[in-house]
């Protein structure tokens, strides 16, 4: 869990981060949103100290970071820039490796996480292990950057902007990925992103903040239904917030019994893309794929369409 306690950050007595407390809870996904120049990475940066705090306190599993040299406290916390931030001069292998050879792991120790790491990512270590950044493509860089911040297995990893420069295609399935690594491994990540889809796709909660202070943190369902006022309304979309609210379920949540005809949807759909469906295929209701033997089920758009008002 990371306590952040009236943290603030005074550049020439101007607070560009100002007095804002949060508390992160372990092995969630938190995503800092607001707009140009509100402070997101400076907050994120007091957390591993690459910047220090002019007041306030920042905690980790109950330790004050400022107990801990930053240069110990920074091979903890996995860092990814956006751009991935790779060594140009280093092969794929060795950027992995940074962190876990700083820290004196045993060089069988180390390639089998360089291989495991390769292998979440679906780089073929034969192929990739051995190449240079620059032989890479962007979409591989970022996945490699990534696969550094987690050599060393660290239960917090702070993300700025890490698929700003992704292709919505590749981005969307970092994005999976992402979510599927932090769910199997637990950590905790505070990610700083410009994409409102990202930090409704990604996160359990999401920060809001302008001009140095934080607005409002709290899940995202609370942001479209209870906005703190109407800058975090506007952030979050207001035009979109009955999409997101439907972005942010199964169909599961309001399947009913019953046949409906056509194509038949994939039970794991969000309730967004359902709707997206019903409306491309122009039907009012659709099946929802069943094992074999079970009941039929069925997914309405008046069912939907309510779902999208709820509050
Ligand atoms: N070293 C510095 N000296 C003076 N001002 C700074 C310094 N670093 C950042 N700032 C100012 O602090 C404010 C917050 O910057 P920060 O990078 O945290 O914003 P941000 O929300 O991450 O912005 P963006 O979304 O554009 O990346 C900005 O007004 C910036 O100009």
């Amino acid at each position: 869990m990371i306590e952040i306690d009236e943290i603030s950050k005074l550049y020439d007595g101007r607070a560009v981060v100002d007095r804002v407390s949060m508390q992160i809870p372990a092995s969630t996904i938190t995503a800092i949103v607001g707009t140009s120049g509100s402070g997101k990475t400076t907050l994120m940066r007091m957390v591993n100290r690459l910047i220090d705090q002019t007041s306030g306190q920042i905690k980790i599993n109950g330790q004050d970071i400022t107990g801990t040299q930053p240069h110990e406290l920074r091979r903890r916390i996995g860092y990814v820039i956006q751009g991935h931030g790779l060594f140009p001069h280093q092969t794929v292998y060795d950027n992995i490796a940074t962190v876990p050879r700083l820290l004196k792991w045993d060089r069988a120790k180390i390639e089998q996480k360089v291989r495991e790491l390769l292998a979440l990512f679906q780089l073929e270590f034969d192929s990739f292990a051995r190449r240079y950044p620059h032989e890479l493509s962007g979409g591989q860089q970022q996945r490699v950057g990534v696969a550094r911040a987690l050599a060393a297995e660290p239960d917090l990893l702070l993300m700025d902007e890490p698929f700003g420069a992704l292709d919505p295609i590749i981005r969307a399935k970092a994005q999976s990925d992402l979510r599927d690594i932090q769910r199997k491994l637990g950590m905790t990540i505070l990610l700083v992103t410009h994409d409102m889809d990202e930090a409704f796709r990604l996160s359990d909660r999401i920060a809001v903040m302008n001009a140095g202070k934080l607005l409002q943190y709290a899940e995202p369902r609370t942001l479209l239904t209870h906005p703190a006022d109407s800058f975090v309304a506007e952030m979050v979309g207001q035009a979109e917030r009955a999409f997101r609210l439907l972005s942010l379920n199964g169909i599961d949540a309001i399947a009913e019994d019953g046949q409906a005809a056509g194509a038949a949807l994939p039970a794991d759909l969000t309730q967004r893309e359902a709707l997206s469906d019903l409306l491309w295929s122009g039907r009012d209701a659709a099946p929802i794929a069943q094992p074999d033997g079970n009941a039929p089920r069925r997914v309405t758009l008046s069912r939907l369409l309510a779902a999208a008002a709820e509050r």
